[in-house]
């Protein structure tokens, strides 16, 4: 209810449309086409950018942000001239000022344009991406106007709809309440890679920004100011978005991989052991290679593939292994062909994986879905965890200490900053029984339910 009257106020309030002044009688032949717009002045900014040409005086119209009032009235854009506002001439004024005159307006906002011919049309269809870094334009000094910029974290998607401008595109959220969108970085910029390198620490090498944007009606665009060379702050290059489709698995395509991640004692052995009990016909963990002796009980090819060192060593120089590593002075590692295996036998593997080793899995073949196993507080760790535990690297059991809670939450803290945007859903493992139905339900939705998944997994095959 409170939805609808919401959205009811809202559609009331858009009584932005033009009041158009009648015509004057006698206009000149030699006068450019003037557009006049008359826009009623409410809350809403006007999602607009203006910059001035120092060399001519004249002011223009920069950027007009989708879906904000401006672009709703259809009568404002990009590289419009700005002649006139409320009747007062803005020709060498400083944008300031220009803002100054909309802010204490009253009402209608009256404007007199010369629009831009032709108008640049947006005919790149819309890009869908996965953010892959951290950004916020209040601490971008680049960005022509924070105001106007919209931030976004690791693992947001985003609906990438306007590219015409080669260093600053516009993007709105999705699953996001807002329909407005913002001002993101493009790709393009060459020195974007400097900024994008070091997403977790302030950009020493970039100087802020002297001027500072107005959140108002309209915005001014400020210079870009970038005082970095190359040689003072050179890094590796960071993938910024990862550009992503909608799949939907066709019921003839193999099951994707489903990939447990999360620090070492949350759970993720457990959660994985009793999915696999519970259904042992549909879920199977990989047959893992070791070199450690075969012990009485063990069938080789059962409990592990008993290797050689030889072989092992063979296997690791082949790019055999997704993952492999040292565990109580023994190699183990969990081959490829493994969770082919399972895939052959017409069941849903699950593995366990170091989250270092994410790149190793992320193929258009497996098509992982990735769960991350979070720690709950440690507070409700030292509720759930009563029962002693075998500690990862020995064959000893003993009580989890507070200690370990504090150590659990802060490695998921360290391991969500590095690796989040790879995550497809993420699991708080508190009550071990309700943990286990969120990831039978998880599972489920991988398999059945349309997902974002990289566009490269979905390329056509090289010959
Ligand atoms: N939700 C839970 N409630 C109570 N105990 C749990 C819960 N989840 C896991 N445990 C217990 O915590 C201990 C550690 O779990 P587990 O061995 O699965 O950790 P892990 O994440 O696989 O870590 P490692 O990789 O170091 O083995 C086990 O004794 C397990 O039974």
């Amino acid at each position: 209810m409170q939805a609808l009257l919401s959205a009811h106020d809202s559609v009331a309030q858009s009584d932005y449309g033009p009041v158009l002044p009648p015509l004057p009688d006698k206009l000149p032949d030699n006068e450019e086409a003037i557009r006049i717009v008359c826009l009623v002045k409410n809350k809403q900014p006007l999602e607009a950018t203006i910059r001035k040409n120092e060399k001519t005086g004249n002011i223009f119209i920069s950027r007009v942000i989708h879906g904000g009032l401006a672009d709703r009235s259809g009568l404002l854009h990009p590289g419009d001239k700005l002649v006139e506002v409320n009747g007062q001439k803005v020709w060498g004024l400083q944008p300031e000022h220009v803002i100054q005159m909309l802010v204490q307006s009253q009402g209608n906002i009256l404007f007199k344009v010369i629009p831009n011919t032709p108008q640049p049309t947006n005919s790149q269809p819309a890009l869908y991406v996965r953010a892959m870094v951290d950004y916020s334009p209040l601490q971008d000094p680049a960005i022509p106007c924070s105001d106007a910029g919209m931030a976004f974290s690791k693992g947001d998607l985003l609906k990438i709809v306007d590219q015409r401008d080669i260093r600053w595109w516009q993007a709105r959220k999705l699953h996001s309440a807002s329909l407005c969108c913002g001002l993101i970085p493009s790709t393009n910029h060459k020195q974007r890679e400097l900024w994008w390198s070091q997403p977790y620490q302030a950009h020493t090498c970039i100087r802020p920004c002297t001027k500072k944007c107005m959140k108002l009606f309209i915005y001014k665009e400020l210079p870009s100011c970038y005082s970095c060379g190359v040689s003072s702050c050179h890094n590796t290059s960071a993938t910024v978005y990862e550009e992503v489709v909608h799949y939907q698995r066709h019921i003839d395509d193999p099951p994707r991989l489903i990939v447990l991640i999360g620090p070492s004692g949350v759970g993720v052995n457990e959660l994985r052991r009793r999915l696999i009990k519970i259904n042992p016909n549909t879920y199977q963990r990989p047959i893992s290679h070791t070199i450690r002796s075969q012990k009485m009980g063990e069938k080789n090819g059962r409990e592990y593939h008993f290797v050689t060192k030889e072989v092992f060593a063979y296997m690791v120089v082949n790019h055999k292994f997704l993952e492999y590593g040292e565990h109580n002075g023994h190699m183990y590692g969990t081959s490829l062909d493994s969770v082919q295996d399972v895939l052959d036998n017409g069941k849903l593997c699950v593995i366990d994986l170091e989250p270092h080793c994410i790149h190793s899995v992320r193929t258009k073949k497996l098509k992982p879905y990735i769960i991350y196993v979070r720690p709950p507080s440690p507070a409700c760790m030292k509720q759930t965890r009563k029962d002693p535990h075998f500690l990862s690297n020995r064959y000893i059991k003993r009580y989890f200490y507070d200690k370990d809670f504090e150590e659990i939450e802060e490695a998921s803290r360290t391991m969500e900053a590095k690796y989040r945007q790879y995550f497809d859903c993420v699991i708080v493992n508190d009550d071990l029984q309700d943990s286990c139905m969120d990831l039978f339900t998880a599972i489920q939705h991988a398999q059945e339910e349309p997902q974002w998944i990289p566009a490269s997994w979905f390329a056509p095959d090289h010959p």
